[in-house]
């Protein structure tokens, strides 16, 4: 059993969209305005890296007790003691990442289509990430968007948690939540907004309303 989290506004980071900013700062100020899960998500950074900059966010997290997911990478997650991993279709297996992160890591995998979601009910997973359920210019190389009716298509397949990602912003959120997702997965909306707290707040007064 994995420990507890919240996917309700999870923030995925993105270096370049952070600006000078930086991502630590972006996701302080995420957290501030009402983020529930972080995942680090660096395709260029070296292993010690991407180590240091894990243990950085696990601290920022750590203090508003909010969990930090690594994306791909199972030694830098186990080495930064990250609460667990997202993985894609291609990535390590998800036998491999319970192995090596244990029985209480919070393990994530993408499904980009019903199939992927039929099968990834035999795993040992804790959130299914819809993907994408828009297009989205932050990640072209995505499988075809699976649109509102998709995420309903997978909703009705699992009781797992499942957050949707791709495109999501504050116009459509709304009825993303609606289609059946636990959670919104952002990148651009919320490391490229000016003011990131704001722009979190704005997601978070959703789970009001919805
Ligand atoms: C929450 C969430 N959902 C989907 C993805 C995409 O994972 P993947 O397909 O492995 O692509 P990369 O992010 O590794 O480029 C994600 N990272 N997070
Ligand atoms: C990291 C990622 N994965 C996707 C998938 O479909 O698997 S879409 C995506 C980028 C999401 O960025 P934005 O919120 O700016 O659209
Ligand atoms: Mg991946």
């Amino acid at each position: 059993m994995s420990r507890p989290f919240d996917p309700f506004l999870y923030l995925v980071t993105d270096r370049a969209l952070a600006g000078p900013r930086g991502v630590a700062e972006t996701v302080r100020l995420a957290l501030d305005g009402g983020v529930t899960l972080v995942q680090l998500r660096e395709k260029a950074l070296a292993h010690e890296p991407f180590v240091e900059e894990a243990r950085r966010l696990r601290e920022i997290c750590h203090a508003r007790g909010v969990p930090l997911i690594v994306n791909d990478d199972l030694a830098v997650a186990r080495e930064a003691g990250a609460d667990g991993v997202h993985l894609g279709q291609s990535d390590a297996s998800v036998a491999q990442a319970r192995e090596t992160l244990g029985p209480d890591a919070i393990i994530g995998l993408s499904v980009e289509s019903v199939e992927q979601a039929q099968a990834a009910a035999q795993l040992e997973i804790d959130y299914m990430a819809a993907s994408p359920v828009f297009a989205t210019p932050t990640k072209t190389d995505t499988a075809l968007p699976l649109g509102l009716e998709g995420v309903r298509a997978i909703r009705r397949l699992t009781d797992k948690p499942l957050v949707a990602i791709g495109g999501i912003n504050h116009a459509n959120a709304l009825e993303v939540l609606q289609a059946g997702a636990d959670g919104l997965a952002v990148i651009s909306a919320i490391m490229a907004a000016p003011d990131p707290r704001q722009a979190a707040r704005e997601f978070h007064r959703l789970r009001s309303v919805h």
